[in-house]
């Protein structure tokens, strides 16, 4: 699973929208129990549910990690998170996914330098007030030094979404195919090991 973190207008969705187009990836859908703002769909940008029915998961153990954010939870279904997925979630829960030791998890930092943040939160028609307020509590959420690992960093200030998804699907591919060649390595010394033990 790539798990993509970044501040406010890093690109975060922008890329991971293209990763699913272009690229095979598929969105990992989590679970909110806020209420859908303008435009969003059930089961499309999160399975929408109560806090009632959220709270009721979390007993049943249906996540592989939540959050509180802002009064309201949030969290990854274990159900459908394969390696072909692309989730988006703040730091807590990129250390909370990692400090389980899954397999093929891939976690990319985006970094944006805060002008460019600021123009694109302009831009997209968010309020002065909103983007000070982001800004401000965005710095110190995503710092990396919020992250438990981080196989790369991707600076997101320059570059068009399509060249940022390009290098994040290279780079989610060197690691994930380093691994399984791996294992096949690990499969050949197990082999050559057994043919010798029966010499
Ligand atoms: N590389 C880029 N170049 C130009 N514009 C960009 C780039 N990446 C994102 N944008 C623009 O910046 C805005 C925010 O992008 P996006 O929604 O992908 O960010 P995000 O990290 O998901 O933000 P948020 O967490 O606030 O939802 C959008 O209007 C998007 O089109
Ligand atoms: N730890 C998790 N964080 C999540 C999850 N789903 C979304 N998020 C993060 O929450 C904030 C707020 O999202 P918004 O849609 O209300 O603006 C944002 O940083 C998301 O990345 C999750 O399942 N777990």
């Amino acid at each position: 699973m790539l798990i993509l973190v970044g501040a406010s207008a890093s690109g975060k969705t922008d890329i991971a929208k293209i990763l699913i187009r272009d690229y095979g990836f598929q969105k990992m859908v989590t679970t909110t129990s806020r209420r859908p703002r303008k435009g969003e769909e059930n089961h499309v940008d999160y399975h929408f549910i109560s806090k009632k029915v959220f709270e009721n998961r979390i007993a049943k153990d249906r996540f592989l990690e939540y959050v509180q954010y802002n009064n309201h939870y949030y969290g990854t279904p274990k159900k459908g998170a394969t390696k072909d997925k692309v989730l988006i979630v703040d730091p807590e829960g990129a250390n909370s996914i990692y400090d389980k030791e899954l397999p093929d998890i891939v976690i990319i930092l985006l970094e944006t330098a805060e002008e460019i943040r600021k123009e694109r939160m302009l831009e997209r028609g968010d309020t002065l007030i909103q983007i000070i307020d982001r800004l401000e509590k965005d710095n110190a959420h995503f710092d990396k030094s919020q992250l438990h690992h981080i196989d790369f960093i991707v600076n997101t200030t320059e570059g068009t979404q399509d060249e940022l998804a390009e290098k994040i699907n290279d780079l989610y591919h060197h690691v994930i195919d380093q691994e399984n060649q791996m294992s096949i390595f690990d499969v050949l010394r197990t082999d050559e090991k057994n043919n010798k033990e029966r010499e």
